[in-house]
């Protein structure tokens, strides 16, 4: 317990072992400028007339950027300042409350813990996460024995809304690619993971990370980041930062949308830092494919390109990434086809 960043972080000057190397710390990169260029598409006009022109924004971003937010998406105003209360109340919580909800088991689906694999790594993180499946609702699990109808109630509703969104994103997606009908069968969304990442303030920014650079090993993902900034995203080799927009969704492109659309969506490398002045909360949905569903390039995207990647089982690819700690640029490696 006493490894949760935000139980000692207020006493403590940056310890060695939250100190990158380095080559993988952020230096003054840790402040670049937050960037407009990142698209924002408002999904309320993909009801209307203007369908088409959603469908080829979200195609345009997910090529060029791999990233895009998302506005007017159907989680109300009021769900996602009640989810994020109800977590910056869970992180403010004493930390024997804490305590009971901590475990350094990384087989357990449902948990309280610091960094990635505390005990074996070089250097940590300077973040605490709470995460737990959370699909269907009724499989919220109940981390919070004081408050349980509340927290089920409230986080109940926001991962149907969330994934309402994000299955809506999808279609877009694929009638934007003229993919077939059944192209995200349901077995590519079927796990629903909710991951809150709380970064507390921390004494030396440009020594160390919240979240190293990495790419989401999943389908898709949503992240709600409210108003601290702290996510960047690398773009032709610079870091630049994901503007906080009131009541907007960041939306990115996992490895297995990359892989199933051969490529021609990106899923882009981002990481998180941390801010000496500020504690950042963010609440991360991530759909995820069945352990047994075959990933592969659609066949509607190898007929004028060959495939770039094998067909594989999700679960192998997630033992790999789990191995390489999701290090970028050998993730994807054992899966590529050398053409
Ligand atoms: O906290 C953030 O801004 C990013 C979180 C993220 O990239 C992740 O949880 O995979
Ligand atoms: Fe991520």
């Amino acid at each position: 317990m006493e490894k949760l960043v935000s139980s000692w972080y207020n006493d403590k000057s940056l310890p060695h072992d939250y100190v990158f190397p380095p080559d993988k710390r952020p230096g003054k990169d840790h402040e670049v400028a937050r960037c407009n260029s990142i698209p924002v598409i408002d999904l309320e006009k993909a009801d209307y007339d203007g369908r088409n022109h959603i469908i080829q924004q979200i195609r345009d971003a997910s090529q060029d950027f791999g990233f895009f937010q998302v506005i007017n998406h159907g989680v109300s105003e009021r769900l996602m300042d009640d989810t994020m209360n109800l977590f910056f109340e869970f992180f403010d919580m004493p930390n024997e409350d804490k305590a009971e909800h901590f475990s350094e088991d990384p087989h357990k689906k449902s948990r309280l813990y610091t960094s990635n694999n505390y005990d074996n790594e070089e250097f940590h993180l300077w973040r605490d996460n709470l995460r737990h499946p959370c699909n269907p609702v009724d499989k919220c699990r109940n981390l919070w024995p004081t408050k349980p109808e509340r927290y089920r109630e409230i986080v109940g509703e926001y991962s149907v809304k969330v994934r309402n969104m994000l299955l809506q994103i999808l279609e877009l997606m694929r009638e934007g690619l003229a993919l077939q009908s059944n192209a995200f069968r349901e077995e590519l969304t079927k796990e629903q993971m909710l991951s809150v990442n709380h970064y507390p303030p921390c004494p030396e920014p440009s020594l160390t990370l919240g979240l190293p650079k990495h790419c989401d090993p999943n389908l898709i993902t949503a992240v709600q980041q409210g108003d601290i900034p702290g996510l960047q995203v690398l773009k032709d080799a610079k870091w630049i930062g994901v503007e906080p927009l009131p009541n907007a969704f960041v939306v990115n492109v996992g490895h297995q949308l990359q892989i199933i659309t051969n490529g021609k969506f990106k899923s882009a490398v981002h990481r998180a830092v941390t801010s000496s002045s500020h504690a950042r909360t963010t609440i991360v949905t991530f759909l995820v494919p069945d352990s047994h569903s075959i990933i592969e390039p659609a066949k509607a995207l190898t007929d004028n390109k060959p495939p770039l990647y094998r067909a594989f089982k999700f679960g192998e690819f997630m033992s790999f990434y789990t191995e390489k700690v999701g290090d970028p640029e050998t993730v994807l490696e054992p899966f590529k086809l050398k053409n």
